[in-house]
């Protein structure tokens, strides 16, 4: 489907950003896995959360929708799923199939996990590594990709360095590692998004961490204690309206419900460091989880050095940085950003092609890319979103700024992540 985006200025209002994805596919895990009822509030329904929850009906678990982001799931228990009688389909979802690659291996069934052609082209020896170190019996097409099959089986503990810091990788051993025998020890290169972590302590478990160290005893029994989770705006989401506020002129929009998890918001930082102007008010907690109001006003940006520890608190905001960057004055640098070439598509690849059409100057780098700024964007262009709904995106805003109209083909994959974007960005007109 294509996606038209005519040139805007002048954006007022306020927007409610939907829920959280990661916490949403969290919370239908967790919530399954309780003894008891969990009514969540604010789940997000995009197709790839959609995906996780019917992966738990599918074994056995009953999700009753009482209004639009609004449920109860009826917690099994850790021991009360039930074996599917089909594939499990993950969709375009590389979260849905490693967070349930470690829940599954577990379980006393069989499953297999796949997925669009996106997904079934996405690394997952990265979790079946570390879960077959602890006894799991997962095989994988080539050793590597989806689909997986797993043959659940008892687990033993594990002392494990991550190689990359993933949270995808943190969270599967660590659902893993409910069911072991013996105790979970994980380093992390650096910190990546710890919603995992927070939910398990929210829901009883006794999970200890100090920095980039996480430690899960054996020792103890585990249980889930079912609980009511408001989930808080997704700030990957959150940073499309950001970055359209900052850049087109006359602006001034308010951003309700976002949440600020410090392991989640350096794309905040890198706004503050270019010149952007926000603003936090009514800062708060939602279950667990640190929340703000953020009122963005047009603003002059330069250009910045995006590097090191901060990448993994900002890898999916990392297109929308570039179109950023392409409006600020001077260079705009990111490197240490090799894991954008391994998301639902090669994200360097695609963002320097697709803003190369649309007039900006951008080098590729191993790593990540430059962009010099400012740009003046063509419009009457016609751009690929990949079938990458943070590419489709990321476009879209850029066309906010452009000559005249672009073009954003397969914008359909936009619904992986935040099914309104379209709506709310006609709102602004
Ligand atoms: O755990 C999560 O919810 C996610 C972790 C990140 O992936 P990696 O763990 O591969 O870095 C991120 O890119 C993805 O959108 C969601
Ligand atoms: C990389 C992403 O998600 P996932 O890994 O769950 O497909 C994303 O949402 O940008």
């Amino acid at each position: 489907m294509d996606l038209k985006i005519n040139q805007l200025n002048r954006l007022k209002g306020e927007l409610v950003i939907p829920g959280d994805k990661s916490i949403s596919h969290r919370s239908i895990i967790l919530g399954s896995l309780a003894d008891g009822k969990t009514r969540v509030k604010g789940f997000l329904e995009s197709e790839d959360c959609l995906n996780t929850l019917a992966a738990f009906r599918a074994m056995g678990v009953t999700i009753e929708k009482i209004r639009p982001g609004e449920y109860i799931i009826e917690g099994v228990g850790l021991y009360g799923l039930k074996e599917p009688e089909q594939v499990i389909d993950c969709g375009n979802s590389g979260t849905s199939m490693r967070l349930l690659a470690g829940l599954l291996a577990p379980q006393n069934f069989y499953t297999v996990l796949t997925g669009d052609h996106s997904l079934r082209h996405r690394p997952m020896d990265r979790v079946i590594e570390p879960l077959n170190r602890m006894g799991a019996k997962i095989w994988a097409r080539k050793g590597k990709y989806a689909p997986l099959s797993i043959q659940g089986s008892k687990l033993q503990g594990i002392n494990y360095s991550l190689p990359v810091a993933s949270a995808q990788v943190k969270s599967a051993i660590l659902l893993a590692g409910l069911y072991a025998d013996g105790d979970i020890n994980l380093i992390e290169p650096g910190l990546s998004r710890d919603h995992t972590e927070r939910m398990l302590i929210g829901f009883g478990v006794d999970l200890q961490k100090d920095g980039n160290k996480i430690h899960l005893s054996g020792e103890t029994e585990k249980r889930l204690y079912p609980q009511d989770l408001q989930i808080p705006g997704d700030i990957s989401s959150a940073a499309f309206f950001i970055t359209a506020g900052l850049i087109t002129s006359g602006s001034e929009i308010l951003l309700k419900n976002v949440g600020l998890n410090p392991t989640r918001s350096g794309f905040i930082e890198v706004v503050k460091k270019m010149g952007g102007e926000i603003e936090f008010l009514n800062p708060r907690k939602m279950s667990g989880e640190p929340v703000a109001d953020i009122l963005v006003k047009s603003s002059k940006l330069h250009g910045i050095t995006i590097e090191g520890e901060i990448i993994p608190r900002l890898i999916d905001e990392l297109p929308i940085i570039a179109v950023l960057a392409s409006q600020a004055e001077g260079k705009t640098i990111i490197r240490d950003a090799a894991e954008l070439r391994v998301k639902e598509t090669d994200r360097i690849k695609a963002m320097a092609s697709e803003l190369t059409k649309l007039g900006v100057e951008i080098e590729e780098l191993p790593d990540g890319m430059v962009v010099q700024g400012p740009a003046r964007i063509r419009g009457g262009v016609k751009v690929h979103s990949y079938g990458d709904h943070r590419i489709a995106m990321s476009l879209a805003i850029a066309g906010l700024v452009a000559d005249s109209e672009i073009i954003i083909q397969e914008s359909q994959c936009i619904n992986t992540s935040f099914p309104e974007f379209v709506k709310i960005l006609r709102s602004l007109y």
